[in-house]
């Protein structure tokens, strides 16, 4: 087997700043990897097929599962005769918010490539991941990035401050076009984007805290209190910074003090089952 990393990403902002006409909405998002990563396994097979192998309840093994498109898409556009199966050990909570499915189908990318020989730079990968789903692009670089259009148009940033990123998934699933579907885009609170970027190309942990947002909040936690309650308890709890990751449901708190780091996991182990406490991966890194 050949393995490759497929880390979670969580998003220090997401604004949107309008509903296009193909139905997407047009966001300007700043997402960076974090290490929780899922560990896919790549075996090319003569029998031409693709097969899913997952022991995860929650995770499809048949077409609808992303990597497997992110192969099959491949497989057509190259003409490639052989099959591959892909393992996948999954470890990022799913529909979480936290991209699992998104990163399995660009390590899949990233993986075939290399093992196909197509060499394919990481910006045609990325054009490719789009087909299959707006995160994708990100997940192909990994690192730090702005991220518009539907959310494929990646632009690099430098690494933020040093951190420690505590995950708290309550156990319930959230539908991202449910989320997106019921935004009012007469009533947002937008993130200050352009504060954010400050903040990461200056290092600044307290200007970084202070710039956090992301307007599918307001939707989410008016269908889910209980993710309301999560973040008020992380607050509580001494995170320097609390907010929703993508559509949701999982919390994230940032936290800089490696000390104050248990505690929290501590506390919050009392009201959530599934709770991480993680380094935030800022930087691009060889995911391949
Ligand atoms: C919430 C985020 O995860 C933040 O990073 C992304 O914006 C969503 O990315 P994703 O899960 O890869 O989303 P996709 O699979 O492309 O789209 C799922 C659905 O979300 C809605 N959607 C998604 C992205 C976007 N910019 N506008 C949208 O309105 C659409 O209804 C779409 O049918
Ligand atoms: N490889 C995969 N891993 C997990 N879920 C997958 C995968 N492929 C397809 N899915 C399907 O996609 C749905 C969303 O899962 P995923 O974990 O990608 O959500 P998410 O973290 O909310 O994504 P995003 O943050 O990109 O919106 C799941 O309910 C599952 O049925």
């Amino acid at each position: 087997m050949y393995y490759v990393k497929a880390p979670a990403k969580i998003n220090l902002t997401l604004d949107v700043l309008n509903k296009r006409s193909d139905g997407y909405h047009e966001v300007e998002m700043i997402m960076t990897t974090v290490d929780l990563a899922d560990r896919i396994g790549l075996e090319l097979r003569e029998d031409g097929k693709i097969h899913i192998l997952s022991v995860d309840r929650f995770v499809p093994n048949d077409y609808r599962n992303l990597a497997y498109q992110a192969a099959k898409l491949l497989k057509e556009m190259y003409s490639i005769q052989s099959g591959v199966t892909i393992k996948i050990e999954k470890n990022i909570p799913v529909a979480a918010g936290l991209a699992g499915g998104s990163s399995d189908a660009a390590a899949t990318l990233r993986g075939l490539n290399t093992l196909w020989g197509l060499g394919l730079s990481l910006d045609e990968l990325a054009q490719i991941g789009t087909k299959i789903g707006s995160d994708v692009a990100f997940c192909v670089y990994g690192g730090t990035a702005l991220a518009t259009g539907r959310g494929e148009k990646i632009q690099e940033l430098p690494s933020p401050a040093n951190c420690w990123i505590i995950l708290a998934k309550p156990t319930l699933g959230v539908s991202t076009a449910d989320v997106y579907g019921k935004l009012n885009l007469n009533r947002m609170k937008h993130p200050d984007t352009k504060k954010m970027i400050e903040a990461i190309e200056t290092k600044d942990f307290e200007k970084m805290c202070a710039s956090v947002g992301n307007v599918l909040e307001s939707v989410t936690l008016k269908l889910y209190p209980e993710v309301a309650g999560l973040k008020e308890q992380m607050q509580k709890f001494g995170a320097d910074a609390v907010l929703m990751s993508g559509s949701g449901p999982t919390v994230f708190g940032i936290v800089q003090q490696e000390s104050r780091v248990q505690r929290i996991y501590n506390g919050l182990r009392g009201f959530c089952d599934e709770v991480y406490a993680v380094r935030l991966i800022g930087e691009r890194d060889s995911l391949a």
